[in-house]
């Protein structure tokens, strides 16, 4: 395995190179991005696998794991999320007031971890997996700054099905637009640095027709 990290002003070339079964090649070499947002590190790939590899692993996903619909209290009234969820990893960890047990890792995402702990060179010990089955599926206004992931964590988030909006606003700063990106099939999206600290991020609903989309957050949860 090779890694070449170049920074360049607005974007940081990553190149790697894996050994993966015949079957589900990946290609060489991922690009990422980085989004032009003051006080954060945001990077973007938008192909981190091909369309072949995505369809793949979202099949595979879409089967394996084990889907549950967790409700949350609002307004003193418990009301069903409005996306499927799961988690995977080696601790627990409390995610919107919820107490999540996490699952032992399937293969499939223990392999969908090495090739993004590749990528950012950063390590994960566990998964939050959403589904989102169509347009009214969403995820509020938010920031991943729960303690037992640290200072500045590093979030990778991965992205297969339906291509959704991801925005981010600042906390704080009415100067700084919001920033909106189309989250594609097979891109994966990095946050690092002090992101969570300034910004918040959401997954709006939407009227058009979307198919299903997964999305995996790999995080590291200290304990
Ligand atoms: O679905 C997404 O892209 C966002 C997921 C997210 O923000 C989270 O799980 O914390
Ligand atoms: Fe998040």
């Amino acid at each position: 395995m090779s890694v070449k990290l170049v920074e360049g002003q607005f974007s940081i070339l990553i190149r790697h190179q894996t050994k993966f079964d015949k079957s589900l090649m990946k290609e060489k070499g991922t690009t990422l991005h980085r989004l032009q947002l003051p006080d954060a590190e945001v990077y973007y790939s938008p192909h981190f696998y091909s369309s072949r590899e995505s369809d793949l692993y979202l099949q595979e996903l879409l089967e394996q794991v084990d889907w549950q619909q967790q409700s949350i209290k609002l307004f003193g009234k418990l009301q069903p999320m409005p996306r499927l969820t799961a988690w995977y990893g080696d601790k627990g960890y409390t995610y919107s007031g919820l107490d999540n047990k996490p699952q032992p890792w399937l293969p499939v995402l223990q392999k969908l971890r090495e090739q993004v702990q590749e990528a950012s060179g950063q390590k994960y010990n566990s998964v939050l997996l959403n589904l989102y089955r169509n347009g009214q599926d969403s995820m509020g206004w938010h920031s991943d700054d729960e303690p037992e992931l640290g200072q500045e964590p590093s979030i990778a988030s991965l992205s297969l099905g339906g291509e959704r909006r991801f925005s981010f606003k600042h906390r704080t700063r009415k100067d700084v637009a919001p920033v909106r990106i189309t989250l594609s099939h097979g891109s994966l999206l990095l946050m690092q640095g002090p992101t969570q600290h300034h910004w918040l991020h959401h997954i709006p609903k939407t009227a058009k027709d979307v198919q299903p989309r997964i999305n995996l957050t790999f995080r590291h949860v200290n304990g």
